[in-house]
Protein backbone atom coordinates (compact mmCIF):
# COMPACT_ATOMS: atom_id res chain seq x y z
CA UNK A 1 0.00 0.00 0.00
CA UNK A 2 1.74 3.11 -0.95
CA UNK A 3 1.89 6.42 1.58
CA UNK A 4 -1.64 8.46 0.89
CA UNK A 5 -1.38 12.15 0.43
CA UNK A 6 1.28 14.46 -1.45
CA UNK A 7 4.71 14.01 -1.37
CA UNK A 8 6.51 17.03 0.31
CA UNK A 9 8.62 18.85 -2.39
CA UNK A 10 12.04 18.14 -2.05
CA UNK A 11 12.69 22.01 -2.07
CA UNK A 12 12.52 23.23 1.39
CA UNK A 13 9.71 26.26 0.93
CA UNK A 14 10.26 29.33 3.48
CA UNK A 15 7.17 29.89 4.85
CA UNK A 16 8.61 32.67 7.47
CA UNK A 17 7.19 35.84 5.62
CA UNK A 18 3.82 34.68 4.48
CA UNK A 19 0.77 35.37 5.60
CA UNK A 20 -2.38 32.44 5.83
CA UNK A 21 -6.23 32.11 6.05
CA UNK A 22 -7.42 29.22 7.21
CA UNK A 23 -11.09 29.16 5.96
CA UNK A 24 -13.15 26.65 7.65
CA UNK A 25 -16.77 25.32 8.06
CA UNK A 26 -18.95 24.69 11.49
CA UNK A 27 -20.84 21.74 9.66
CA UNK A 28 -19.51 18.27 11.08
CA UNK A 29 -17.09 20.56 13.45
CA UNK A 30 -14.86 17.71 15.24
CA UNK A 31 -13.42 16.64 12.17
CA UNK A 32 -13.36 20.27 10.54
CA UNK A 33 -11.28 21.30 13.75
CA UNK A 34 -9.01 17.86 13.33
CA UNK A 35 -8.50 19.09 8.93
CA UNK A 36 -7.50 22.88 10.70
CA UNK A 37 -5.60 21.44 13.41
CA UNK A 38 -3.64 19.56 11.39
CA UNK A 39 -2.90 22.11 8.48
CA UNK A 40 -1.91 24.80 10.89
CA UNK A 41 0.49 22.43 12.99
CA UNK A 42 1.96 21.78 9.46
CA UNK A 43 2.49 25.06 8.83
CA UNK A 44 4.25 25.78 11.90
CA UNK A 45 6.42 22.85 12.19
CA UNK A 46 7.36 22.39 8.24
CA UNK A 47 7.31 25.59 6.89
CA UNK A 48 7.89 28.34 9.73
CA UNK A 49 5.00 30.25 9.37
CA UNK A 50 4.77 32.39 12.28
CA UNK A 51 1.82 31.59 14.65
CA UNK A 52 0.28 35.40 14.26
CA UNK A 53 0.35 35.17 10.35
CA UNK A 54 -2.30 32.24 10.40
CA UNK A 55 -6.00 33.70 10.52
CA UNK A 56 -8.63 31.14 11.20
CA UNK A 57 -12.01 32.28 10.40
CA UNK A 58 -15.16 30.29 10.14
CA UNK A 59 -18.36 30.11 7.72
CA UNK A 60 -21.64 28.22 8.50
CA UNK A 61 -21.15 25.44 5.13
CA UNK A 62 -18.61 24.74 2.43
CA UNK A 63 -21.13 26.58 -0.07
CA UNK A 64 -20.34 30.08 1.28
CA UNK A 65 -16.44 29.27 1.27
CA UNK A 66 -15.80 30.45 -2.00
CA UNK A 67 -17.38 33.83 -1.43
CA UNK A 68 -16.11 34.44 2.25
CA UNK A 69 -12.52 33.55 0.71
CA UNK A 70 -13.18 35.89 -2.00
CA UNK A 71 -14.04 38.83 0.42
CA UNK A 72 -11.12 38.00 2.81
CA UNK A 73 -8.55 38.43 -0.31
CA UNK A 74 -9.98 41.13 -1.55
CA UNK A 75 -10.28 43.27 1.81
CA UNK A 76 -7.44 42.03 3.95
CA UNK A 77 -4.46 44.32 4.18
CA UNK A 78 -1.37 43.08 4.18
CA UNK A 79 -2.89 40.38 1.91
CA UNK A 80 -2.89 36.73 2.50
CA UNK A 81 -0.13 34.69 0.60
CA UNK A 82 -2.72 31.89 0.34
CA UNK A 83 -6.04 30.70 1.60
CA UNK A 84 -6.39 27.40 2.80
CA UNK A 85 -10.73 26.36 2.45
CA UNK A 86 -11.39 23.53 4.50
CA UNK A 87 -14.94 21.69 4.92
CA UNK A 88 -16.57 18.47 5.32
CA UNK A 89 -19.23 17.37 3.08
CA UNK A 90 -21.05 14.33 3.91
CA UNK A 91 -23.43 12.41 1.36
CA UNK A 92 -27.34 12.31 2.47
CA UNK A 93 -30.18 10.84 1.28
CA UNK A 94 -30.59 14.05 -1.00
CA UNK A 95 -28.76 15.35 -4.05
CA UNK A 96 -28.00 18.19 -2.19
CA UNK A 97 -23.99 17.34 -1.36
CA UNK A 98 -23.66 16.77 -4.77
CA UNK A 99 -24.81 20.01 -6.07
CA UNK A 100 -22.37 21.98 -2.98
CA UNK A 101 -19.45 20.06 -4.00
CA UNK A 102 -19.45 21.04 -7.35
CA UNK A 103 -20.66 24.39 -6.22
CA UNK A 104 -18.09 25.00 -4.16
CA UNK A 105 -15.08 23.22 -6.18
CA UNK A 106 -15.68 25.36 -9.14
CA UNK A 107 -16.37 28.24 -7.16
CA UNK A 108 -12.82 27.76 -4.81
CA UNK A 109 -11.12 27.42 -7.88
CA UNK A 110 -12.45 30.69 -9.79
CA UNK A 111 -11.57 32.41 -6.53
CA UNK A 112 -8.02 31.51 -7.25
CA UNK A 113 -7.91 32.35 -10.62
CA UNK A 114 -9.38 35.66 -10.24
CA UNK A 115 -7.58 37.08 -7.62
CA UNK A 116 -4.38 35.27 -8.03
CA UNK A 117 -4.09 34.15 -4.67
CA UNK A 118 -3.48 30.57 -4.35
CA UNK A 119 -6.88 28.60 -3.01
CA UNK A 120 -6.41 25.49 -1.87
CA UNK A 121 -9.51 23.13 -2.27
CA UNK A 122 -9.44 21.68 1.45
CA UNK A 123 -13.10 20.45 1.34
CA UNK A 124 -13.93 16.55 2.01
CA UNK A 125 -16.64 14.95 -0.46
CA UNK A 126 -17.15 11.83 1.45
CA UNK A 127 -20.07 9.54 1.39
CA UNK A 128 -19.92 7.82 5.18
CA UNK A 129 -18.74 9.60 8.59
CA UNK A 130 -16.15 6.46 8.48
CA UNK A 131 -14.53 8.18 5.40
CA UNK A 132 -14.59 11.61 6.67
CA UNK A 133 -13.04 10.59 10.25
CA UNK A 134 -10.74 8.43 8.38
CA UNK A 135 -9.01 11.37 6.39
CA UNK A 136 -8.49 13.61 9.25
CA UNK A 137 -6.89 11.60 10.45
CA UNK A 138 -9.29 10.27 12.88
CA UNK A 139 -10.20 6.72 11.77
CA UNK A 140 -9.92 3.35 13.20
CA UNK A 141 -7.57 2.19 10.66
CA UNK A 142 -3.54 2.24 10.94
CA UNK A 143 -3.26 4.47 7.75
CA UNK A 144 -4.79 7.42 9.19
CA UNK A 145 -3.95 10.48 7.25
CA UNK A 146 -4.95 14.15 8.20
CA UNK A 147 -5.50 15.34 4.66
CA UNK A 148 -4.80 18.82 6.69
CA UNK A 149 -1.33 18.44 6.50
CA UNK A 150 -1.48 17.81 2.91
CA UNK A 151 -3.41 21.14 1.97
CA UNK A 152 -0.62 23.34 4.64
CA UNK A 153 1.47 21.57 2.03
CA UNK A 154 -0.60 22.96 -0.95
CA UNK A 155 -0.76 26.29 0.04
CA UNK A 156 3.27 27.61 0.96
CA UNK A 157 4.39 25.74 -2.46
CA UNK A 158 1.99 28.04 -4.23
CA UNK A 159 2.57 30.86 -2.30
CA UNK A 160 5.95 30.51 -3.54
CA UNK A 161 5.41 29.72 -7.19
CA UNK A 162 3.13 32.83 -6.89
CA UNK A 163 5.84 35.21 -5.76
CA UNK A 164 8.04 33.76 -8.43
O1 LIG B 1 -20.23 22.03 4.75
C1 LIG B 1 -21.28 21.40 4.60
N1 LIG B 1 -22.43 22.05 4.27
C2 LIG B 1 -23.59 21.39 4.10
N2 LIG B 1 -24.69 22.08 3.78
C3 LIG B 1 -24.81 23.51 3.98
C4 LIG B 1 -24.30 24.31 2.79
O2 LIG B 1 -22.90 24.23 2.67
C5 LIG B 1 -24.68 25.79 2.96
O3 LIG B 1 -24.15 26.26 4.18
C6 LIG B 1 -26.18 26.01 2.93
O4 LIG B 1 -26.72 25.40 1.76
C7 LIG B 1 -26.55 27.49 2.96
O5 LIG B 1 -25.99 28.15 1.83
C8 LIG B 1 -23.62 19.98 4.24
N3 LIG B 1 -24.79 19.24 4.03
O6 LIG B 1 -25.87 19.78 3.64
O7 LIG B 1 -24.79 17.98 4.22
C9 LIG B 1 -22.40 19.31 4.61
O8 LIG B 1 -22.33 18.06 4.76
N4 LIG B 1 -21.29 20.04 4.78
Amino acid sequence: MFTKGVTPSETPYDGSEFRILILHTRWNLPVVEALVTGARETLLSEFNVKMENISIKDVPGSYELPFAAQEFIKYSDPKFNAVICIGVLIKGSTMHFEYIAEATAHGIMRVGLDTRTPCVFGVLTCLTDEQALERAGLGESPSKHNHGIDWARCAVELAVRGQQ
